[in-house]
């Protein structure tokens, strides 16, 4: 029995050969006779040509028949014509040999991407040798491109481009040229050979296309479906040189089809397995090869799984052998919570359950089309998502999910798995008191907008029935309209709709999770995210299904929407964006830090710091995404823009995506600790060594603290004293626990003590400071240390801590700075002068130490007294201040608990590395006072 399967009707356009003579020429070729003896009575049949243009267990023949009866004048189809067929008949004796129970299957998909080139199939077929563990079917797509060029060889053909030759050409020589990189001996020659046969049957098969400038739906797929069997049968021949017990199968042979509606088809599983089970008893294997995205129709005409028709290849066949898991290979980690176009935190997604995943490809995500994950599904296999170019990746899960998955109810990603968008949508709202109550509103709208063929996206209609508010793409927007307002025309005239209005530019941004609808505040976080980023809210809807909360926003809006919605499930709730201002010794060095431990911060804590802008007094550099800190001094050189204070705070602070904004001021700028307040105010958290807020003005200081207090953004600045020396936390320690400060007395500058710790040995006193200049203890003015004037702030800021309400000019300072140099203009000018005054220094050292006693620079807060000092005094030599070395602080806390003995805190009180590590450990506190884990 020979079912003639594609005379294509169309295409012959009734034309009806003898079938004496089609019998003939069809019994000729093969030996075979046609069973339809009514067709094409009315013609005769001038020649016929039969080849089999495929040969697999079905062979298929192209005829080539000219008809003598067509009217001269008519140019198509000419006098040829093409049949194919499909010999179902030679029922070999099968052997019920079926895909053996009990064994495992897991079945695998490589896209185009992954066959693209000699090199990437050797990679596919080493992921499939490496691992013997089960039995593998694997489904190839054609080599990337090659299911364009065939579509473009249609194209070509049917639109009588000549061209189509070459083109095909082109066909020919990418495979062979592949085949040769990675196939020899018979191997080679056995598929070149049947390369070579399908080309010249390709070849025929578009010259009768060319001829009727016509190719019909069943050639077409004919055609396109060559590239999955050459890419299946190389893969299988690389394969099997590895000494694996592998066959390819031609799928067409296997998975039968019925086509559904536009573009669609539904497989017949029943059949397709039956037909499985044939073919395995014919082909035993532990490793198929199989050609993705090609099927046959229950009558064996070639047709096509239509859009991401491979993927759809592995899921059936995934479900037909019960498989363990099917693997669908690409070029992406897995699928991410955001696309990461528009999101750069988009992260990868480890678990997604079917459903997760259909709504996130309806919305356009980069997953699985939904109908592929229906047979799977039904069965319960789990679909991996994985990266063939990062093996390492581990990819994405999509299964059931498992009970514990919904447990933490702390954690929002385990119920909003992603967001997607939709762009160039309108809303179309039809509004009106006589809509209320009216059986069939609903269905009258719809069914105008069904007549002109609109996809309706979204639909939102409130309780009150006096509005229907429904969304569409964009470009049927106007037909919607122009339907409503003519199927309404009565009721808009008198009044019962009032309008039918288009809001266009619109987009739809979808968040997709489990459960996430029926689980309390996880939709008052999304909208709550929107607002926070200033985004209007147009429309809403939320299926029952519980998967997925649809907004309507402006289309500007939208990324700005995604991003802050992402932001707010995915971004830590420490993410930080900071400002770094001042990167000289200090600033930098602290960038560098970041730089370093950026990454054990994330991955460890959880604690996200980005540096979104750096500021100098001269230039600055913003970024959007953070600066990377491996480069950023490279980065400023390149695109550094004029430094620009307001603009600097508006850009790290007006990044919406971002909950935590901080500046961290490393200038010792009296202008910029001038704005901490405006800043505090804005909700920006303040962390700075910069002295100048916490000891300037005391009416200004008093509101700093009072605002900080009443409010919850933070204020830090552990480094304006001792450094990276915990000495504001420790008096803050004291306070908090209800100790009473009596004193507090100290060696508070650095550059002192490494002065008073080194001056000696007849060394001259102008060289030791310009050592300590060197190493970083400095003030960006020295005389601000020599003068007293930094240990003065120091004096100030630890009083002001214990409760005392004092000035700057409330503490008595000697200076060190010889009074004619105190007019110096500039901080070089003083240095070239200060050798001049060694002498002086010099006696007073010899003064000292002829005594036993050593010269220490010293700050007392004298709490009880309510008064503050400093000034050179000299000390024994078994004085703890006397046993200090290089820039060591020490501070000494007398206290109603440590009355006898004080608490001593001691060491490194100045330098960019220990003062940057202060800075840094109070932006970590920052971090977890906003809820960081400690
Ligand atoms: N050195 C130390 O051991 C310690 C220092 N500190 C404090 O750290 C701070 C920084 O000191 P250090 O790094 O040594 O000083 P530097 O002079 O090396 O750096 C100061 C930086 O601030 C920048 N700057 C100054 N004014 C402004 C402004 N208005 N806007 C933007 N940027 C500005 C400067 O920019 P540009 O270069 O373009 O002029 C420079 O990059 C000081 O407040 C100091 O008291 C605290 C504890 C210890
Ligand atoms: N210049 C200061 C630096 C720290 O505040 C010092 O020397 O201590
Ligand atoms: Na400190």
């Amino acid at each position: 029995m020979i079912p003639v399967l594609a005379m294509e009707n169309d295409f012959v356009k009734g034309l009806q050969p003898p079938m004496a003579s089609f019998s003939a020429a069809v019994t000729n070729f093969s030996g075979i006779s046609p069973s339809r003896t009514s067709l094409y009575p009315r013609h005769k049949l001038f020649q016929a040509q039969c080849r089999p243009f495929f040969l697999s267990r079905s062979s298929h023949f192209l005829l080539l028949m000219k008809d003598l009866t067509l009217p001269r004048r008519r140019k198509t189809p000419d006098t040829t014509i093409c049949a194919s067929f499909t010999d179902v008949t030679s029922n070999v004796a099968l052997e019920e040999k079926l895909p053996p129970k009990g064994e495992t299957w897991s079945v695998h998909k490589f896209g185009g991407t992954c066959v693209g080139t000699s090199q990437r199939i050797k990679n596919v077929a080493e992921i499939i040798v490496k691992d013997d563990s089960e039995r593998k079917l694997v489904v190839v797509s054609a080599m990337s491109k090659v299911t364009d060029m065939m579509y473009a060889l249609i194209h070509k053909a049917q639109s009588r481009d000549e061209s189509y030759i070459s083109s095909l050409d082109a066909v020919l020589e990418k495979h062979s040229a592949t085949a040769h990189d990675i196939l020899e001996g018979d191997n080679l020659a056995s598929f070149l050979s049947k390369l070579q046969n399908d080309i010249s049957n390709l070849k025929a098969m578009l010259r009768a296309i060319y001829i009727a400038g016509h190719a019909t739906e069943s050639f077409t797929d004919f055609v396109v479906g060559h590239g999955e069997l050459w890419s299946a049968q190389m893969l299988s021949l690389v394969i099997r040189k590895n000494g694996i017990d592998c066959k390819w199968m031609d799928t067409r042979d296997v998975i039968i089809v019925n086509p559904s509606g536009s573009n669609q088809v539904d497989p017949d599983y029943l059949e397709s397995e039956q037909r499985l089970e044939k073919w395995y008893s014919l082909n035993p294997c532990k490793v198929i090869i199989a050609t993705g995205f090609i099927a046959s129709t229950p009558q064996n005409i070639p047709t096509t799984l239509k859009r991401d028709g491979s993927d759809f290849s592995a899921a059936i066949m995934g479900a037909l052998f019960r498989a363990r898991q099917v693997t669908i290979w690409t070029d992406v980690d897995g699928v991410y919570s955001a696309d990461p176009r528009k999101v750069s935190e988009a992260v990868i997604l480890k678990t997604l359950s079917y459903q997760e995943a259909w709504e996130m490809s309806y919305f356009g995500a980069n997953v699985l089309h939904p109908r592929t994950i229906i047979p799977v599904m039904r069965y319960g296999i789990p679909i991996m998502i994985r990266n063939i170019f990062n093996l390492s990746a581990p990819g994405t899960k999509i299964c059931h999910p498992s009970v514990n998955d919904h447990e933490d109810i702390q954690n929002l990603q385990n119920y909003v798995k992603g967001f997607a968008t939709i762009d160039n949508l309108a809303l179309v709202n039809v509004e009106g008191t006589g809509m209320a109550g009216v059986p069939g509103t609903a269905s009258a709208i719809f069914g105008a907008v069904k007549d002109v063929g609109a996809n309706v996206i979204m639909i939102s209609q409130a309780s009150s029935e006096h509005s229907v508010c429904f969304a569409v793409p964009e470009k049927e927007v106007k037909a919607v309209a122009e339907a409503l307002q003519s199927r309404f025309r009565q009721a808009l005239d008198n009044g019962r709709l009032s309008q039918v209005a288009i809001i266009p530019n619109c987009s739809i941004l979808a968040a997709v999770g489990q459960k996430m609808a029926s689980t309390p505040g996880v939709s008052a976080s999304l909208f709550n995210a929107l607002a926070k980023a200033n985004i209007n809210v147009r429309a809403i809807a939320q299926g029952c299904s519980e998967y997925n909360i649809t907004v309507v926003v402006k289309r500007e809006d939208c990324i700005k929407a995604l991003r802050a919605v992402h932001s707010r499930f995915y971004l830590s709730r420490t993410t930080i964006s900071m400002g770094i201002i001042g990167p000289g010794l200090i600033g930098s060095t602290l960038l560098d830090q970041l730089r370093d431990q950026a990454s054990t911060l994330k991955e460890e804590f959880n604690i996200d710091l980005r540096v979104m802008g750096i500021l100098g007094s001269k230039s600055m550099l913003l970024s959007d995404a953070g600066i990377d800190l491996a480069i950023w001094r490279e980065l400023r050189e390149e695109r550094g823009e004029a430094a620009d204070l307001e603009k600097f705070v508006q850009h790290v602070h007006g990044n919406h995506f971002i909950p935590n904004t901080a500046l961290v001021d490393c200038t010792a700028d009296s202008v910029i600790a001038g704005y901490y307040y405006e800043w505090l105010r804005k909700g920006i958290h303040v962390v700075t060594p910069n002295k100048k807020a916490n000891s300037g003005p005391l009416e200004q200081y008093l509101r700093l603290r009072a605002l900080q207090r009443q409010s919850y953004t933070h204020y830090f600045y552990e480094a304006t004293v001792g450094a990276g020396l915990p000495i504001v936390s420790t008096l803050r320690g004291l306070l908090e626990t209800g100790d009473r400060i009596l004193q507090i007395e100290g060696i508070f500058s650095g550059t002192l003590s490494y002065i008073f710790n080194n001056f000696k040995d007849g060394r001259a006193f102008s060289e030791v400071v310009a050592e300590a200049k060197e190493a970083g203890y400095t003030e960006p003015d020295p005389r601000d240390d020599l003068s007293g004037t930094d240990v003065a702030r120091k004096v100030i800021i630890l009083a002001r801590e214990s409760g005392l309400k004092l000035e700057l000019s409330n503490i008595p300072v000697e200076s060190l700075v010889p009074e004619p140099l105190q007019v110096c203009a500039s901080a070089q000018e003083f240095m070239q002068d200060l050798p001049k005054f060694d002498q002086d220094f010099t006696k007073k050292q010899e003064d000292a130490e002829n005594a036993g006693e050593v010269l220490r620079y010293v700050g007392v807060v004298d709490v009880i007294n309510r008064k503050g000092v400093v000034e050179l005094r000299r000390y024994k030599k078994d004085h703890p201040f006397a046993q200090l070395s290089g820039s060591d602080n020490i501070i000494a806390f007398t206290t109603r608990r440590y009355k006898d003995q004080p608490m001593i805190v001691r060491g490194p009180g100045a330098g960019a590395q220990v003062t940057a590590g202060g800075i840094f450990s109070d932006i970590l506190r920052l971090a977890s006072y906003l809820g960081a884990p400690s």
